[in-house]
């Protein structure tokens, strides 16, 4: 392998406190805001067909009316309080807020620039009644920062000249006072979410950015911080050049999900999801494909199911009102949520032999087994094949634990489950498996199969 200064500094999965909490969170929030959010992804009455908080990049946008946007931002109905109590209700742990998104309109007071909200209308911090209120509910507030910032003079794409190095330096200082001053403000954030670092000026600065890392970790012990932020001597981010993950857990799981515990390399990771396809500021017309809450809580359950965290997007309007789509589906994943809790906190991989009703989990604390069960199968009988030498102990659905479900054997270490076909199940629901691992093979003492 090659000898990096500024590669991975750990391998394997961080064990200290706070990465054991960051892993059990299962789900998160993620909130884009800013004044992209005024344009609702239209200009002059067009339909903007890009991601919503991209608009300023459509050749149809004129970039100096964009950069006035921030004097009409005045969200009266912006309610943090509000946002946190249905955090809350929908069972994320977790919160990722974008403080500054790629147009560089930082939504805290900051020395740095004039392109805040404190030359908006709006006047106040968004940013601090924000952290307060989840800390309030007991929600962990991570920072979300873009390092491509378009109205930095000193952004740059790429170094061809002198005059590009000299500019980006002053970027790279501009970058890291911001940094400094978001930690300096809101020391109880648990991290960092970092965007905007695939262009190549940002790949040549290893050394900048791992001493930036280093100064962010000495202000707040314990900070996570994704492979999405630094590159390698070799420019390589999210994997250096050897192969081994940067930064605390896998960052590049963006509107997607790995299929497989190999395809997650057994670290851990987060999966950032849209509710349209791609849209993660406000858009008036979500066109396509709008998920369902089915559909993010099959997701939610995949991601615990390979050790990963699952982080559901939502995009306020230019008034700080959440939308009603994203309302409903807070709701309804809560609701759910509320009843099948204990298969997601807390809980991670088991290498069962995956089957096709669904996904198992396994509690971190207890090592009770959960069969979330998305795909009944017509004649109740789930399959399940365990690792060598388990045996069942006891099997029940989790909302009826009085309900004794008798597995039935098929064969070494593979049982049917029969599930109670008159109990009406209308939404995805749980088996819970108590289980032990014997030395010796036995059956289990069920009954062989008929
Ligand atoms: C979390 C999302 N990341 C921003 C984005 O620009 N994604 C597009 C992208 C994703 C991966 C590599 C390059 C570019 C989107 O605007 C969201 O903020």
């Amino acid at each position: 392998s090659l000898t990096l200064e500024y590669g991975a500094h750990r391998i394997g999965k961080r064990t200290d406190q706070m990465m054991e909490t960051w892993r059990n969170y299962g789900l998160g929030q993620f909130i884009h805001w800013g004044v992209y959010a005024l344009t609702g992804g239209h200009w002059d009455g067009e339909y903007y067909s890009g991601a919503a908080e991209w608009i300023r990049s459509w050749d149809k946008m004129p970039k100096d009316a964009y950069d006035q946007l921030y004097k009409s931002f005045d969200p009266k109905n912006y309610e943090p309080k509000a946002w946190a109590k249905q955090a809350k209700e929908m069972g994320a742990k977790y919160m990722i807020i974008t403080t500054k998104h790629h147009d560089g309109f930082s939504l805290w007071p900051s020395k740095y620039t004039d392109y805040d909200v404190t030359n908006s209308p709006y006047g106040n911090d968004i940013i601090g009644p924000l952290v307060e209120a989840y800390d309030a509910e007991g929600i962990d507030v991570y920072l979300y920062f873009s390092v491509m910032d378009w109205s930095q003079p000193g952004y740059r794409v790429s170094l061809e000249t002198e005059e590009d190095r000299t500019a980006y330096e002053d970027f790279k200082a501009f970058t890291r006072n911001q940094l400094i001053e978001l930690l300096e403000l809101y020391p109880s954030a648990k991290g960092l979410w970092f965007d905007g670092t695939w262009d190549e000026a940002w790949k040549e600065q290893a050394v900048f950015a791992d001493e930036l890392e280093k100064e962010m970790r000495a202000m707040i012990p314990g900070l996570i911080i994704g492979s999405r932020f630094r590159p390698d001597d070799y420019g390589n981010r999210h994997f250096d050049s050897n192969g081994d993950l940067m930064g605390d857990y896998e960052q590049g799981w963006e509107r997607k999900l790995p299929n497989t515990y190999e395809d997650t390399k057994g670290n851990d990771w987060d999966a950032v999801m849209t509710v349209p396809e791609n849209q993660w500021g406000y858009h008036s017309d979500w066109r396509g494909h709008v998920k369902s809450s089915y559909e993010l809580i099959e997701m939610l359950v995949k991601s615990v199911s390979l050790d990963g965290n699952f982080v559901l997007n939502f995009g306020p309007d230019g008034q700080g009102n959440i939308r009603s789509e994203e309302a409903k589906l807070a709701k309804e994943i809560g609701d759910w949520m509320k009843v099948n809790q204990k298969a997601i906190y807390s809980c991670g991989y088991l290498n069962w032999q995956k089957q096709d009703w669904g996904y198992y989990t396994q509690s971190r604390e207890d090592g009770k087994i959960y069969m979330v069960v998305f795909n009944q199968p017509l004649d109740g009988k789930l399959r399940v094949k365990t690792a060598d030498k388990v045996i069942l102990d006891k099997v029940y659905p989790l909302e009826n634990p009085g309900m004794i479900l008798t597995p039935e054997l098929i064969q070494k270490n593979e049982y049917f489950i029969p599930v109670i076909m008159d109990q009406k199940w209308t939404s995805p629901y749980v088996i819970v498996v108590e289980s032990s691992s014997t030395d010796e093979d036995k059956n289990g003492g069920f009954q062989k199969a008929k």
